[in-house]
């Protein structure tokens, strides 16, 4: 049978076959890239996401209605005096068909990612994360029946809810931030049959959350000129840029690639430093000095990443360089009246992420960066919180194993997790 897409190196070029590879099989340092047998984008008539999946990887779909919501906006576009701004809502606002009941774009990532990984028969999925991503997982866990291993930092527990049962989620908390999180789920990959999502590596992670640029296109019927979203790993701006560049080769949307406008939240905003120097690494005493105290202070803690993919082949910064793109830091103060102001104009609540991207837009006007008949994507990523809560069901998620600072993955904490994959039907094999 003829592959409906292939994994491409972009550093050496080589080409292959898909088996949940995350990594260049000659050890490149670059993020791999899909490349579809289908040059031209044909909507199906599938639920959600899968409407777009000729630029999925994966063969099937999965019967969840939560894809992107792209219209033209009206208040916000005359609050800041834009003809042209399209809002891409990901999150909950029925009125709009908004079906990502966990309120973030991290439902993009895990409906193709646990897809992928079940047509790849490669085992059972690890995710770290510091609140929406796990919370995302474990709602497409539990609509799926696929068992998963979440590990988050403790304070973010409480973010890890579903709105149906989730009974296949083995939780994992640990005293520290995000960083201790994915360094104790890389441990915990260390048992046979875990397998950890990849990141910005995950190609269906990446094409996932490029639905929104897919979405906004055709809604648009050509390229925005402009693209704002609020990064933490940015890999939903290496995931834009990637979508665009496919729509500039289908040919029918215009032959120009969107700036990327990023933006990061002060004071943690170590892509903003190293940006504004133009340096193709990130060096921790410089762009993120006192990094816990930073992080601490944030507003939209789900934008705290301390390694986000910026230098890789293919990563952050190579994204930004070729869009001719800009990124800004946000101060809280900014991005809450940001926020006051879409959920005035628009009338639903933002993610405090969502606002920050909100206020990167507020600066681009009031800074002449873009001008006023542009065509202007902004990536809402998370909202709708206050409809869900009147709404849906929440079902919280109960820690399996709370892991003190420091703990190692061995002894006890080790055997529990066995014992959980062994439920689930996974053997152990050493
Ligand atoms: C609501 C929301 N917006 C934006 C981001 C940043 O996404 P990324 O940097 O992975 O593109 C996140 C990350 O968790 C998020 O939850």
């Amino acid at each position: 049978m003829r592959e409906n897409y292939l994994l491409r190196c972009p550093a050496c070029g080589r080409s292959f076959p898909d088996r949940y590879t995350l990594d260049c099989p000659s050890g490149c340092n670059a993020l791999l890239r899909t490349v579809y047998a289908e040059r031209r984008l044909t909507p199906k008539n599938l639920p959600g996401i899968f409407r777009y999946s000729d630029w999925l990887p994966v063969e099937g779909y999965l019967d969840i209605d939560a894809g992107p919501v792209s219209y033209e906006s009206v208040g916000l576009a005359r609050e800041f005096g834009l003809s042209n701004l399209t809002i891409s809502f990901s999150g909950y606002w029925p009125e709009r068909g908004g079906g990502m009941k966990t309120c973030s774009f991290k439902e993009l990532e895990a409906q193709p990612t646990v897809l992928r990984l079940r047509e790849k028969g490669a085992g059972v999925l690890q995710v770290s994360s510091a609140g929406n991503t796990g919370r995302a997982f474990c709602e497409v866990s539990g609509l799926t029946g696929a068992p998963i291993v979440v590990v988050v930092p403790t304070a973010a527990a409480d973010r890890l809810w579903t709105t149906v049962p989730a009974e296949n989620v083995c939780l994992i908390t640990v005293d520290g931030d995000y960083f201790d999180s994915i360094a104790f789920g890389r441990e915990v990959c260390s048992l046979p049959g875990i397998v950890p999502e990849g990141g910005a590596k995950n190609v269906a992670r990446r094409d996932g959350m490029g639905t929104v640029m897919l979405d906004a296109t055709l809604a648009l019927g050509r390229l925005p000129d402009c693209y704002f979203q609020a990064v933490g790993s940015g890999t939903g701006g290496i995931a834009a840029w990637e979508a665009a560049e496919r729509l500039v080769a289908d040919g029918r949307f215009g032959s120009r690639l969107p700036a990327l406008h990023l933006s990061q939240n002060l004071p943690f905003a170590p892509m903003v430093r190293a940006w504004e120097v133009g340096r193709q690494e990130i060096v921790p005493e410089v762009d993120m000095p006192d990094v816990e105290a930073a992080i601490a202070r944030v507003s939209a803690g789900v934008l705290t990443n301390r390694h986000p993919p910026w230098g890789v082949r293919g990563g952050v910064y190579d994204a930004l360089a070729a869009s001719g793109g800009r990124m800004y830091a946000v101060s809280n103060d900014d991005a809450r009246s940001a926020g006051r102001l879409f959920a005035d104009t628009e009338e639903i609540d933002l993610d405090p992420a969502a606002a920050v991207a909100v206020a990167s837009l507020s600066r681009a006007v009031e800074g002449g960066f873009i001008g006023p008949k542009e065509r202007v994507l902004l990536n809402v990523t998370g909202g709708g919180y206050e409809r869900a809560a009147e709404d849906l069901d929440r079902y919280p998620i109960e820690p399996f194993i709370r892991a003190a600072a420091g703990a190692a993955f061995e002894g006890d904490l080790r055997d529990a997790v066995s014992a959980w994959l062994a439920e689930q039907g996974v053997t152990v094999r050493a």
